[in-house]
């Protein structure tokens, strides 16, 4: 299918599709294939200047023949922000323009972006993937949520992963001088708090993570960028790069899966515990035996009261725990879990935010073959602020197991 540029003098160039009858089959036969294939959707996010559109435009000239349709979410100063949309096909870039209810992404009416991107699915034909780029000051712990959309709402969209890209030569700096302003906002369900920066949301948030610009450091100075990485989220893949010219697409950039399979590996090396290297936010890991119904009832308890009750105090201390370290509220991102059941199979447990889900092992392909979790405990990883382990440990003991 081709598409012309159709620019007229007053509005965005809209695009009209070329020999509209030929089209017009080969649409209804995208849209009817459609409604059996969804459509992953990966979130390219990243802090001003990383490397994101230099990794877009990067995917966006490889030759891999898939259909692939880029929204730049960039807030223009106009009230009603137009989302540019670039689609390519075999190389061709066409622009489109997606039009959205005002305000950002995040922020305005949920579930507008995902009915944008269906609607013009349905006049443009499935992609193959769609790529939404967010600003540098994007929060993508707010965007997430509404793309991981349930499937009973039968969305023909669904949230792949969640990739960060970061400056290797500026990010240390960044970690350390959180911009107050930045978090300070007077919309409460923004502000994070006087410690975390942007860049730490799109790094707790992230489930790959592109280390871009290293020809611009020392292997040693990319050895601290790593730790200091990974102390702060043990669970995203890490690739380092120049250009942002990653391995390879499928796997580390699309296909990643990241909402609906959490490998044993990730599980066991996030469980390998990492120095608390940055003073604000974590990977934490906590384990549990295998649960039994109930059980599993009162860890939903438990979740929802630590991801949604704003006054969770983790109680009663564990020994050798500060009461204000227990007592600060934990402030989660993102949890991932597998969970043994005393009756046999794994329950996977995915989280971003207030979101959390629990998925059954028997449902999706149980990758990682460390199996170590299937014999033994079950695990659940934290990444987020104000995690004290041993607090974190207890509380949930004494609400699942007692
Ligand atoms: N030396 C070096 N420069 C790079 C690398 N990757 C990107 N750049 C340059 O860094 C600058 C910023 O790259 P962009 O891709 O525009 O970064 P961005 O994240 O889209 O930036 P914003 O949209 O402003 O947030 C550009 O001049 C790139 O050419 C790299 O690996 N090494
Ligand atoms: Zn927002």
């Amino acid at each position: 299918m081709s598409f012309d540029m159709d620019v007229d003098d007053d509005g965005p160039p809209m695009l009209v599709a070329a020999n509209q009858a030929d089209d017009a089959e080969d649409l209804s036969a995208d849209v009817d294939d459609m409604s059996l294939t969804r459509v992953p959707i990966t979130i390219i996010t990243g802090y001003l200047g990383a490397g994101k559109t230099t990794l877009m435009n990067y995917i966006l000239n490889e030759r891999h023949g898939k259909k692939i349709a880029v929204i730049l979410n960039e807030f223009g100063d106009s009230a009603d922000i137009e989302k540019s949309l670039t689609v390519s096909q075999e190389g061709q870039q066409v622009e489109e323009w997606l039009e959205l209810a005002n305000g950002c992404l995040c922020c305005s009416v949920k579930d507008s972006g995902v009915a944008a991107i269906e609607s013009l699915m349905e006049k443009r034909g499935a992609f193959d993937y769609i790529l939404l780029e967010t600003t540098g000051l994007a929060d993508p712990g707010n965007l997430a949520p509404l793309f991981w959309v349930d499937d009973g709402l039968g969305s023909t969209i669904y949230l792949d992963g969640i990739v960060t890209l970061v400056d290797a030569k500026n990010i240390i700096r960044c970690l350390s001088e959180p911009t107050p302003s930045e978090t300070q906002s007077d919309d409460t369900e923004h502000a994070h708090g006087p410690h975390l920066s942007t860049a730490h949301l799109q790094i707790s948030h992230a489930d790959v993570i592109v280390i871009n610009k290293a020809d611009l450091v020392s292997q040693a100075e990319l050895e601290q960028v790593k730790a200091r990485i990974s102390s702060i989220n043990a669970l995203a893949k890490i690739h380092v790069t120049e250009h942002s010219k990653v391995p390879a697409l499928e796997g580390v950039l699309l296909d990643l899966h990241a909402y609906d399979q959490v490998d044993a590996d990730s599980i066991d090396f996030a469980s390998k515990g990492h120095s608390h290297l940055d003073p604000a936010i974590s990977t934490t890991t906590l384990t549990l035996p295998p649960l039994s119904p109930a059980q599993l009832d009162k860890l939903d308890t438990f979740l929802r009261n630590i991801l949604w009750t704003r006054f969770f105090i983790s109680h009663p201390q564990a020994e050798g725990v500060s009461v204000e370290a227990a007592g600060s509220r934990p402030e989660i991102h993102r949890t991932k879990g597998r969970l043994v059941m005393q009756e046999g199979g794994v329950k996977l447990l995915q989280g971003v935010r207030e979101v959390f889900e629990f998925i059954d092992a028997a449902d999706v392909s149980t990758s990682g073959a460390s199996g170590s979790t299937e014999r033994g405990n079950g695990k659940l990883v934290f990444i987020g602020r104000n995690l004290v382990p041993a607090a974190l440990q207890k509380s949930l003991e004494d609400a699942v197991l007692s």
